[in-house]
């Protein structure tokens, strides 16, 4: 068993951690933080949990749902930051002090270079210097450098969703580096402490476009793709232009991104066959567990609760585009779930532990 705290567990990351933590096998929580919330019972603050977290005989439990809300976390092997962008970074050095290993799931050390930080977060990094040890926790591209690091820097939900659909592309060199990236989102992703665009009576039955003058997320998805290409021994040639503007559904969980990019032809002028591309993305994700190549436009209800992401490539050789739908739960697969597979990598665990749960249907 390993012991792990929760950093603002009143998150909706946070108690997201707490639905997961408790199937999982060996990361026992002991200790969970919050502001507002101190002093009082985690199964006070979610009453989900007065249904207490059964247990098979003899295993052991993994969360208490009788736990105190403390300020700061106890001595932990392990420790799950869900702070807003900046207050993560004070906890994280913090943490890393105290020789804890930390999934930050916020956006403080995603960026490797700090001047695209404080451009799009403006203000001051508080811990630039940590910036050189993060590894970006995608864990599809950087599972053989996670297990060697003390800070995984877990990666945005609509930024997952873009990066797991466009790096098979890049990385086979198929696509001119000009993308368009629209990408729907749940209200959950906005968090928990309610604003006029999130509140119910606003949101529902609406759909809104937002972050249309840029959004913090394009330059993380750009820094990716930049990798994915280099990875693939297809380096890019000339800079990579992506628009990405995020829209709000009236849903509660998941991201839908519908990514458009242009193909290259080859010398007699001939584009890809959508069979061919499918083939090139279902090798580069055949040893994946949790992304899975489709053959018709994928929903985001086969994702929720779910650690799943479901991609659907097909050319549209009239336009001569390459149209990709990437969707997944963006609590899951783009934040919580994705923090514990992270996790399971810096234990050596086999990184479907925990995260075994299929989507809810319907
Ligand atoms: N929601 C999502 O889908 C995703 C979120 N993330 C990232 O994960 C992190 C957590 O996000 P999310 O779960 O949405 O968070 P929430 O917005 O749900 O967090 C709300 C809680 O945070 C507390 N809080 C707010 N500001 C502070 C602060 N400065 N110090 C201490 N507590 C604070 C509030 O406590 P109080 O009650 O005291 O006001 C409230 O309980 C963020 O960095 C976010 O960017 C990443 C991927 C997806
Ligand atoms: C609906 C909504 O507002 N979503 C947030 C993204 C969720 C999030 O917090 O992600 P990061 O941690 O990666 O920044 C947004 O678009 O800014």
């Amino acid at each position: 068993m390993m012991t792990v705290s929760i950093v603002n567990v009143t998150s909706y990351t946070g108690s997201e951690l707490l639905r997961l933590l408790a199937q999982h096998p060996h990361f026992e929580v002991i200790s969970v933080t919050g502001r507002s919330t101190v002093g009082k019972r985690l199964d006070e603050v979610f009453p989900f949990l007065r249904a207490g977290v059964p247990t098979l005989e003899g295993r052991h439990p993994t969360i208490d749902p009788r736990l105190v809300i403390t300020e700061e976390p106890a001595q932990t092997d392990l420790s799950f930051v869900c702070l807003p962008h900046a207050a993560a970074a004070e906890a994280v050095v913090k943490l890393l002090q105290k020789g804890t290993k930390v999934v930050d799931l916020s956006a403080d050390f995603r960026l490797r270079d700090v001047a695209t930080y404080e451009e799009w977060y403006k203000h001051t990094h508080p811990a630039p210097a940590l910036l050189e040890t993060a590894v970006y926790g995608l864990c599809e591209m950087y599972r053989e450098q996670i297990p060697h690091t003390s800070l995984v820097a877990n990666p945005g939900c609509h930024t997952t969703t873009a990066i797991l659909g466009l790096s098979p592309a890049f990385a086979a060199g198929i696509v001119n580096p000009d993308v368009i990236i629209d990408s729907k989102t749940g209200i959950s992703g906005g968090g928990r402490n309610p604003g006029p665009s999130y509140h119910f009576p606003e949101a529902d039955e609406d759909v809104s476009a937002y972050g249309l003058s840029g959004h913090r997320h394009m330059p993380e998805i750009a820094q990716e793709l930049v990798v994915a290409a280099q990875q693939g021994d297809h380096p890019l040639a000339t800079e990579l232009r992506i628009t990405f503007v995020p829209h709000l559904m009236p849903m509660t969980r998941g991201i839908l991104a519908t990514c458009y990019a242009d193909l290259k032809q080859d010398e007699n002028g001939d584009l890809p066959t959508t069979a061919e591309v499918r083939a090139l993305y279902e090798n580069y994700y055949a040893n994946e567990p949790f992304v899975h190549v489709v053959d018709q436009a994928p929903h985001t209800k086969w994702t929720y609760g779910s650690n799943h992401c479901f991609i659907y490539p097909i050319v549209d050789q009239r336009a001569k585009r390459l149209i990709i739908v990437s969707c997944l739960d963006n609590l899951v697969k783009g934040a919580s779930g994705q923090a514990i597979q992270n996790a399971n990598l810096l234990y050596g665990l086999p990184e479907i532990t925990g995260l075994s749960s299929l989507g809810v249907h319907p």
